[in-house]
């Protein structure tokens, strides 16, 4: 069976969605200041390689593990849901179908374990 990634039309389509991702958590003020001093094209590519390799497509993903990378940053649940609102989206504004837009955010979901600290 096609992965994930083939479904969306791979490569070409992951870049479309991040890209409008970032247009749109940059966009929202309660998210922006996160990514202040962060180069955004740097971010871009590393989070087409994550998805690449979450959606089953080639694991070729170089950066840090989500624990090391969002450690200490003051990330609330509450944030990574805005996240996860902002994902939706950009895969509904690509045309990908809602079945897999489920499937993708089912996938994410777990991650916030790793990406939301504990109360401090
Ligand atoms: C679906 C959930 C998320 C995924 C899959 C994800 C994935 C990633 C990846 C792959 C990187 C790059 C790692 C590297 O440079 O080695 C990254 C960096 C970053 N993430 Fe996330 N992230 C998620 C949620 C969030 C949330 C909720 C926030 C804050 C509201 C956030 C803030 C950041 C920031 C600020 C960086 C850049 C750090 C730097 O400047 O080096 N992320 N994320």
């Amino acid at each position: 069976m096609a992965s994930i990634y083939e479904q969306i039309g791979g490569q070409e389509a992951l870049i479309v969605v991040v890209d409008d991702f970032y247009v749109r958590v940059l966009a929202d003020p309660e998210l922006a200041g996160f990514f202040k001093g962060t180069s955004m094209s740097r971010l871009k590519g590393m989070q087409v390689e994550f998805f690449t390799q979450a959606l089953g497509g080639p694991a070729n993903y170089s950066g840090r593990s989500m624990k090391e990378v969002h450690r200490g940053r003051g990330i609330e649940q509450h944030h990574f849901d805005l996240v996860a609102k902002h994902l939706t989206e950009a895969l509904q504004a690509a045309g990908v179908p809602q079945e897999i837009v489920d499937r993708i955010i089912g996938a994410v979901a777990p991650l916030s374990t790793d990406i939301v600290s504990s109360a401090a």
